[in-house]
């Protein structure tokens, strides 16, 4: 099989990857070629400090985009990879049917960061094979990067982030068992772990309104998602806490998989003195949801 290749984390497959994404598809289609997108599990910050804060989307779920796209995908790791030279990262490329590879004008690869678009130039008469480079993708002021949208997701910017995602960011994991007091408040939460698999970024802190449900589930509904540590019950944790409570809907979500689209940041996390003050807080952030459905119903 003979592939138009792109590389790179994707993290967020967000609307600068869309460009290089499309232009693969656009390159592959014209000279009949078979589009492919070998995605990096991690950008290699995480592999070398612990300052990484998460990803926005695991590979499985940057792997369903690019697939829905018509992309043929796989996953690599940076240890796998990290020590093999620039030379050899390209013969393996060749040797796997790339006949043109597609890549932005910061692309490096192989041992060291030496492989970069020069190389890629210089050895494409050599070794037959076509180099497409795409400039920087801005919006007005700021460069489209998976940096700047999990800083938006981290400080609350949900609108922000799903503007340059091209798509509501969406959160999943299984529903795990807890002390079951939100049934007692009047709100069962399903909590979703959303770690299970890979390192995923947390959102601010506070209440979130989302939609979604059981994933691949027809069924959907409009939820309030609250993520923190639940300052009111000085509990002694570490993870902060993601939990859905959905509206209109009552049933049994333990064990299985959610997933949501987070369309709105409501409010911060607050400590209340007791729970009765919590309870009618929740209330108001119930009514204060109801009230924005309309926007985002169509
Ligand atoms: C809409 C909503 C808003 C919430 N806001 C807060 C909050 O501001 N502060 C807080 O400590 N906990 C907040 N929580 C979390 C509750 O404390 C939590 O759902 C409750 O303790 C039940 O916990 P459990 O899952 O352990 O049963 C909120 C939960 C929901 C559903
Ligand atoms: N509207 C709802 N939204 C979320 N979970 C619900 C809802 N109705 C029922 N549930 C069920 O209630 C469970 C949560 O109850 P809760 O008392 O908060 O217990 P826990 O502490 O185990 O989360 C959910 O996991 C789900 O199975």
């Amino acid at each position: 099989m003979n592939y138009a290749v792109t590389i790179g984390t994707f993290d967020g497959v967000h609307k600068g990857h869309q460009v290089i994404l499309k232009k693969t598809l656009d390159y592959a289609e014209k000279h009949q070629l078979k589009p492919k997108a070998y995605i990096m599990k991690y950008p290699a910050l995480h592999h070398f400090s612990n300052d990484f804060v998460g990803l926005i989307y695991p590979s499985y779920k940057r792997e369903e985009i690019l697939q829905s796209m018509g992309f043929e995908t796989e996953v690599f790791e940076l240890p796998d990879v990290i020590n093999i030279t620039h030379g050899e990262y390209l013969d393996f490329l060749l040797n796997n049917g790339m006949k043109c590879i597609v890549c932005g004008e910061d692309f490096t690869f192989g041992k060291g960061k030496k492989g970069d678009i020069n190389f890629l130039l210089a050895e494409r008469h050599k070794k037959d094979f076509i180099v497409e480079i795409i400039n920087d993708i801005k919006t007005s002021e700021t460069r489209i990067s998976s940096t700047f949208i999990r800083r938006s997701i981290q400080n609350g910017r949900i609108e922000e982030a799903n503007k340059l995602l091209g798509r509501n960011w969406t959160l999943e994991g299984p529903v795990y068992e807890d002390r079951h007091v939100g049934f007692k408040l009047g709100f069962p939460t399903a909590n979703i772990d959303i770690r299970y698999k890979e390192k995923i970024i947390y959102p601010k802190f506070g209440v979130y309104l989302v939609y979604g449900g059981v994933k691949n589930s027809p069924y959907k509904y409009f939820g309030l998602m609250s993520v923190g540590m639940r300052p009111t019950f000085n509990l002694d944790i570490k993870e902060p806490k993601v939990e859905i409570y959905f509206l209109d809907y009552f049933g049994d979500l333990y064990n299985k998989v959610i997933e949501v689209e987070v369309l709105k940041f409501m409010r911060e996390e607050m400590k209340f003195s007791s729970e009765k003050e919590l309870i009618s807080q929740m209330i108001k952030d119930e009514d204060n949801a109801r009230k924005l459905l309309s926007q985002f119903q169509n």
